[in-house]
């Protein structure tokens, strides 16, 4: 392993940038691919992204920012995928330079519409990634208090533990913490569902629920998450370390969760379209909800999952989230 590999995160959100700014601390160049030119523009003269973590101040120097996908991979070793999961095939279209010999890391906390995969798969069965090639980052950790520097914990997963450990290094710093993993499988599937059972939470909030029932409402969602996780890859793991049960909570409580805030205006009696266009920002679950709840529902073996079936019927089955989470509270303990 390459320790002077050379770093690109793709994608121009609040959790790319985020990465930009933990990565700057420990290289002196970091690629950063975005499609957006006028925000590139505005990085090279007014030092910060325009559209998100506003307050993050960059010194162009230290960036290759560039609006052509092909160039960030061809100039670097280490590819950061931190665009949403929706939109993650459409950027790849874009693509003809070689992925072989790179190492794809994923910030993403979703699965593939069209695939139905978790990112790290996806990259395997289409793109022929070797799965030592693969990665994952994950929380619990909110980009905007990496823009605070807030002190804050990444778990990095991946088979290869030398590559796990550079990345790691790559983004520590005093206000980064990082833990290495073996559980690439299960770290992405968790980061996937803990934002379903984010916007169950919100949903809870906004129908009036307090907090006596979201700590039920939390306590099942782990105990859930681990039959989920279970089932898609049977791996002694420990459901309650940081990037299973802290990513549950951090999303589940945090103000600054996209999933909650999507839940919480939904509970309100938004439509799930109005919601999607109030918030300028992505909430991951919307689109996890319908992957999870059709990838359960032709495992072999059935799995107890009452909350995401209780979102699943809120979001895609337009059914009514006052008598939904009625139901819902009877099948918690
Ligand atoms: N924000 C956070 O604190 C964290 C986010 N993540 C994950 O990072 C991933 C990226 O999320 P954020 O950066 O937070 O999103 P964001 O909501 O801050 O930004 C959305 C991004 O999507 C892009 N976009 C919008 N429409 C598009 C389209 N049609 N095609 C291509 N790109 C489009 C926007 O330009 C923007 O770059 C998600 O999977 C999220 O779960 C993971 C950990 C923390
Ligand atoms: O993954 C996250 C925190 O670890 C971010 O969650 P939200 O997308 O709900 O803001």
């Amino acid at each position: 392993m390459n320790k002077d590999a050379k770093f690109a995160v793709l994608g121009g959100g609040s959790w790319a940038t985020a990465i930009v700014k933990m990565l700057t601390n420990n290289q002196k160049q970091v690629g950063w691919y975005m499609r957006n030119t006028d925000a590139i523009e505005h990085i090279k003269t007014q030092k910060h992204n325009p559209n998100y973590l506003t307050s993050v101040e960059f010194k162009p120097e230290q960036l290759l920012l560039t609006s052509d996908i092909n160039e960030a991979v061809d100039n670097a070793d280490v590819l950061i995928f931190a665009i949403p999961s929706a939109f993650l095939v459409g950027e790849l279209e874009n693509l003809t330079s070689s992925l072989k010999d790179k190492i794809i890391f994923s910030a993403i906390k979703g699965i593939v519409p069209e695939s139905g995969l978790i990112v790290g798969e996806h990259f395997h069965e289409v793109f022929k990634i070797p799965f030592d090639h693969i990665g994952v980052i994950t929380g619990p950790c909110h980009a905007e208090e990496v823009a605070m520097e807030r002190l804050s914990y990444l778990t990095i997963a991946c088979a290869d533990k030398e590559k796990a450990q550079l990345i790691a290094k790559n983004l520590s710093s005093n206000y980064i913490k990082t833990n290495i993993s073996k559980d690439i499988i299960g770290t992405e599937y968790a980061a996937m569902l803990k934002n379903i059972y984010a916007i169950a939470a919100g949903i809870a909030h906004g129908l009036g629920y307090g907090d006596n029932f979201q700590s039920v409402l939390m306590s099942n969602a782990i105990r859930e998450m681990k039959r989920y996780t279970k089932r898609i890859h049977n791996l002694d793991r420990n459901i309650n370390k940081s990037a299973y049960l802290g990513d549950l909570l951090v999303t589940g409580y945090s103000i600054f969760s996209r999933n909650r805030m999507f839940g919480n205006m939904i509970g309100k009696g938004y439509t799930v379209k109005s919601a999607q266009m109030e918030m300028s920002m992505i909430a991951e679950g919307y689109y996890a909800a319908k992957s999870a709840y059709n990838i359960k529902e032709n495992f072999s073996k059935k799995v107890k999952t009452p909350i995401i079936d209780a979102v699943y019927k809120v979001l895609y089955e337009n059914k009514n989230p006052k008598k939904v989470f009625h139901d819902l509270t009877d099948k918690l303990d």
